[in-house]
């Protein structure tokens, strides 16, 4: 394990935190469409950190003050963000364990070392316009407010995307395709169409398809000429069930809609003699060239999530025995499934207190259990484990998102 070891003594490495924003919100850190220039200072002592974030308009001054010294694991950061080739993160874990926040921690830390950051949201229940205290609704990309590199981020409403996917397909393989063709006296070419059961699969969808046609709507905005001077992408992915059976969807859809193609494939050559025996003419460039683009795309997700190359997933969880058994199975699972996957995030560890009440001191005892069982499990022992503090103070906005990820990030 190349980070600290998951003893009482990790605690030592956090000292009582007191957070301190100078009588201000956060979510009032930064207005929209003012010149977000920051000046950057964090500065760090033996026992004390702190971090001013200043803004050239409006004339506020936020301080996030804490008594924590840095924490002692090494999150590799360097690394992450070295070089100009485009890199994805992925982070994901159980729900509420803190996916969001240091995903956009991490997205806020890559804009303020120079790489132009996307952050985009897969989890059908967005939490980044709440994360920015900015609103970022509306499926497409939102330049955030503060980072000295160009941050943007995007929500992508799973409904939406899942509803033009249906009509893409419906209109390839839906009942418009087999009432023609039903016309025609195809009916068993229908039948077969049928037997795909793409409507049912859409009307109930399975977990996972919202998260793979999101991935793939991410893929087809990094596609346009606009949108490649991206060098970090950061997911922030849905909890944990639905990413693991996204990744055995990709190929499920890839499948299906090989057969939809495939059976258009068929109809084109069936129908082609009867439309000119009827003087009809040629179909129009269809819905197929786009149902051909979203296959495509499909199988890049695929190939992305298994690219070591250029993607990381990196789990993030709690000091919890019941989190980190999750945890250890969904490392297992992006093992078994070829996802590269390097580090463990540990968040919400109680700082240390000279002066643990009844409450506090069970509570340690508990997260310092919990962290044994990570050194001891052959799946997450061998990542590198990054300790993050529980802080008093609600992480939202960029000034306080800019200060976990300095502790996190490091
Ligand atoms: N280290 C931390 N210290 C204090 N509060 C934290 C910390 N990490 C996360 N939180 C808080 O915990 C709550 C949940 O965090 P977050 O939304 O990042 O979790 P999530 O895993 O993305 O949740 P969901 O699965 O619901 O999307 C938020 O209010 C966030 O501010």
């Amino acid at each position: 394990m190349a980070s600290t070891s998951a003893s009482a003594t990790s605690f030592k490495s956090f000292e009582t935190m007191a957070i301190s924003n100078n009588n201000y919100g956060y979510s009032h850190s930064l207005r929209p469409n003012t010149n977000h220039f920051l000046k950057f200072k964090p500065s760090f002592s033996s026992n004390f950190l702190s971090l001013s974030v200043t803004t050239k308009l409006p004339r506020r001054k936020f301080q996030v003050k804490s008594i924590a010294a840095p924490t002692e694991s090494i999150s590799g950061f360097e690394e992450m963000v070295t070089g100009t080739q485009r890199k994805y993160y992925m982070l994901g874990g159980k729900g509420g364990v803190g996916k969001t926040s240091c995903a956009v921690s991490l997205a806020v830390k890559f804009a303020n070392n120079g790489h132009p950051t996307l952050v985009v949201s897969t989890d059908p229940a967005h939490s980044l316009s709440d994360s920015f205290a900015q609103d970022l609704t509306g499926g497409t990309l939102v330049a955030v407010e503060g980072p000295v590199s160009p941050l943007f981020a995007l929500e992508i409403n799973p409904e939406k995307a899942r509803e033009e996917f249906r009509n893409v397909s419906q209109s390839n393989g839906g009942t418009g395709v087999k009432d023609f063709m039903d016309g025609m006296g195809l009916g068993l070419i229908a039948d077969q169409l049928g037997e795909l059961k793409l409507g049912e699969l859409l009307d109930t969808p399975p977990p996972g398809l919202d998260e793979a046609i999101a991935i793939s709507k991410v893929i087809q905005f990094l596609e346009s000429q606009e949108y490649n001077m991206f060098t970090r992408i950061v997911f922030d992915t849905a909890p944990t069930g639905h990413t693991l059976r996204l990744l055995s969807l990709p190929d499920f859809l890839d499948a299906s809609i090989g057969k939809i193609l495939k059976l258009k494939q068929k109809i084109s050559s069936a129908t082609s003699a009867i439309k000119s025996v009827f003087g009809q003419g040629e179909n129009k460039p269809d819905a197929t060239d786009k149902l051909e683009k979203l296959r495509e795309r499909m199988i890049k997700v695929r190939e992305l999530f298994r690219d070591t190359s250029s993607t990381e997933f990196v789990i993030v969880t709690i000091p919890t025995v019941m989190a980190i058994s999750e945890s250890s199975r969904l490392c297992a699972s992006l093992k078994k499934e070829s996802v590269p996957v390097k580090r463990l995030v540990v968040n919400q560890i109680l700082p240390q207190s000279a002066s643990d009440c009844k409450f506090c001191a069970m509570k340690r005892k508990d997260q310092t259990r919990a962290l044994s069982t990570i050194e001891n499990d052959p799946e997450l022992s061998e990542l590198t484990m990054i300790q993050a503090p529980l802080v008093d103070v609600e992480i939202r906005g960029v000034p306080a998102l800019q200060f976990l990820g300095d502790i996190v990030w490091k």
